[in-house]
């Protein structure tokens, strides 16, 4: 059940590397959706504490404005009083405004007259580094650099060039000029930092970020930073030319060296200052980085996990199919060994000397040598000697050029008997193309052969006298006929016909006629020279035909010969058969002359002797063949 699980896994998962890349992909799948999803989170929680400084910088900008409206209208209130009433009410007023230290007049030449701190009468106030500058905007709340001390009794004006740590104490002049009838008086009042810092440290604890305001120009007037150095210029041109031209925004600054704040400021509608509001990044960050940290634990060892199980699943598989793979080439080896073994064919394979190095048991079976008798001997070990030279040399061109050879070899059994193997020759080569192999696969088709002979045999001899018929002769006349040219010697073509014959049957039946026909014929045969031949080609006609003759009259011996064998009589039980022969001879080579015209030509010669009175031979003689 298990290997079956197993097996049906290592078919549906096709390779094992396409697996891998498979469970890869799907863990890097999961792990960019995942570092996108932090990332999404990320941008989205800075986006989110970018709008909430945005709304916290609107909101402490309204205050700073409705501050100082109502500082303004107070400042205005405030000079409409007469000089006598001044001192008295000047303290009124200040109890009516927390954000005010002291509210001074000054004369024409910016010193203080009156002040609710009479300390301050005589101090120069100035005029100069206020925003809006004058003295065309004389009429409106005019804000000064900051102030070190409580008061302008107290204080000196900042040098933007050495800004003071007075995070202890510090102001910030403001000046407005206000009409009396023809008169225009100036106002001074130094404005409490604290008062305001207080109310934004309410608003933004110091983790979650700070709270700048700044004039126009990028004077720094207060902050909730501990840092902060009032009166300091801030150098920044990007932000002093954004705050210049466009009510609110935000970006990213560096505070404190290398703490990245979220800022977003916004521009007071009626006077020359900027609320910035600065979020630290690490705390507009720590929800997202506490969520995406949950997150990545609960997916980082999930895809562990995922990457474990697969490579665990991977070595296993590759492990099963190895196994299996090794199982495969046993069966295979197997199944090679049991062909080799139980092959009908004999098989013999050699090495790349041709040395035999296996065979198998139908090669003892047909060859009779065993496997110890063959081993490391040349496969000529069976050569029959029945083969040429040239055989042998085409062999292996075809088989080192085309890879095999196939066809039919006469072998030698280990007894001497002579065999006819059809054999297959492969070369086997290696990964280089270097041979390392010969294998032969032969039967042994003798048996057959014998029976092919058989009947090539019949098909050319004739069934009753045994001698070669009218196709054979055919052929045997060709080759007599080219050999004849070749060697520049004569051949003798001789028409024999039996004289008497049908006699002989019609007395004693066709039987009796048999017997004689095949017996004439032996003798006949036997009348012959090696290398003549002697047909039948049908009823009592017989063909010879004689080759190597130097001229016409070394055949006369011959033909005598054939007539009295022809003649001779033959006992047949108690009869005593007895016929004749006439013969008529024709030669060649003749010029324009074939085999069938050959035979005719003696067929006439026959005809001659025939009427010459039979048992009797005729030459052919065209002239004379004419005449008759
Ligand atoms: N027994 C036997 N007779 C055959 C065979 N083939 C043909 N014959 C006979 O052989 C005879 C040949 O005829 P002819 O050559 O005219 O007879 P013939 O008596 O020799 O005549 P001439 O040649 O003129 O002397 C015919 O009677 C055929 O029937 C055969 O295979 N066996």
């Amino acid at each position: 059940m298990k290997s079956r699980l197993i097996a049906t896994l290592v078919q549906h998962l096709g390779s094992h590397l396409g697996f891998m890349v498979f469970v890869l992909l799907f863990v890097t799948g999961v792990a960019a959706s995942t570092a996108y999803t932090v990332y999404r989170m990320r941008v989205e929680a800075l986006a989110q504490h970018v709008a909430i400084a945005t709304v916290q910088a609107r909101a402490i900008e309204d205050h700073l404005t409705q501050s100082l409206v109502l500082l303004d209208q107070t400042v205005i209130n405030a000079s409409q009083m007469n000089s006598g009433e001044a001192s008295w009410s000047f303290e009124g007023v200040l109890r009516n405004a927390p954000a005010l230290r002291s509210i001074s007049l000054l004369d024409d030449k910016q010193r203080i007259m009156f002040s609710s701190n009479p300390a301050n009468v005589g101090i120069r106030v100035g005029a100069d580094d206020y925003l809006p500058p004058g003295p065309e905007n004389c009429d409106l709340l005019r804000i000064g650099r900051p102030w070190s001390g409580r008061d302008f009794a107290s204080g000196a004006p900042i040098r933007t060039l050495q800004p003071a740590d007075l995070s202890a104490s510090g102001f910030i002049p403001l000046l407005r000029c206000v009409r009396r009838g023809d008169q225009v008086i100036t106002v001074a009042v130094a404005l409490n930092p604290d008062y305001f810092i207080n109310y934004y440290s309410a608003r933004l604890a110091g983790e979650v970020g700070l709270v700048d305001v700044l004039r126009y120009d990028g004077i720094q007037l207060m902050s909730t930073d501990e840092q902060f150095l009032p009166g300091e210029q801030r150098q920044d041109e990007r932000f002093l030319t954004r705050i210049s031209e466009i009510e609110s925004g935000s970006f990213e600054q560096v505070l404190h060296g290398d703490q990245t704040v979220i800022s977003a400021f916004r521009a007071s509608r009626l006077f020359p200052l900027v609320v910035v509001l600065n979020v630290w990044r690490k705390h507009a960050l720590a929800t997202w980085a506490a969520e995406s940290q949950r997150l990545l634990l609960m997916v980082a060892p999930v895809l562990l996990a995922v990457l474990v199980l697969a490579t665990w699943l991977y070595v296993h598989l590759r492990r099963v199919g190895a196994l299996q793979a090794e199982a495969r080439q046993r069966d295979r080896d197997r199944l090679a060994a049991t062909v080799f073994t139980h092959s009908r064919e004999g098989i013999v394979i050699a090495n790349a000397d041709v040395r035999i190095v296996d065979v198998n048991e139908a090669f003892t079976r047909i060859t009779g040598y065993s496997r110890e008798d063959a081993l490391g001997k040349n496969p000529r070990l069976l050569s029959s000697g029945q083969h040429s030279r040239e055989f042998y040399v085409e062999v292996w061109r075809k088989l080192l050029g085309e890879g095999y050879w196939f066809g039919e070899f006469w072998n030698r059994r280990k007894n001497g008997e002579l065999f006819v193997s059809q054999i297959t020759i492969s070369a086997v080569r290696g990964s280089r193309g270097e041979i390392q192999n010969f294998v032969s696969l032969f039967s042994d088709i003798t048996p057959m052969k014998e029976r092919q002979l058989q009947l090539e045999h019949i098909a050319h001899h004739d069934t009753l006298t045994r001698l070669p018929n009218r196709a054979l002769l055919a052929d045997r006349l060709r080759q007599a006929m080219v050999h004849s040219q070749r060697r520049g010697q004569l051949l003798a073509l001789v028409f024999v016909d039996l004289d008497g014959f049908k006699a002989v049957n019609d007395s004693y039946g066709h039987d009796v006629g048999d017997v004689l026909l095949i017996t004439l014929a032996e003798r006949m045969r036997i009348a012959l020279r090696e290398g003549d031949t002697l047909a039948r080609i049908g009823g009592d006609e017989f063909v010879v035909i004689l080759v190597d003759l130097e001229q016409r009259q070394d055949c006369e011996p011959v033909l005598e010969r054939l007539l009295q064998a022809a003649a001779a009589p033959v006992q047949e039980r108690k009869r005593v058969l007895q016929v004749s022969a006439s013969a008529g001879v024709t030669f060649y080579p003749q010029a324009g002359v074939d085999a069938d015209q050959l035979i005719h030509q003696a067929d006439q010669a026959m005809y001659l002797a025939k009427q010459a009175g039979k048992n009797c031979y005729r030459i052919y003689d065209e002239e004379e063949f004419v005449r008759a």
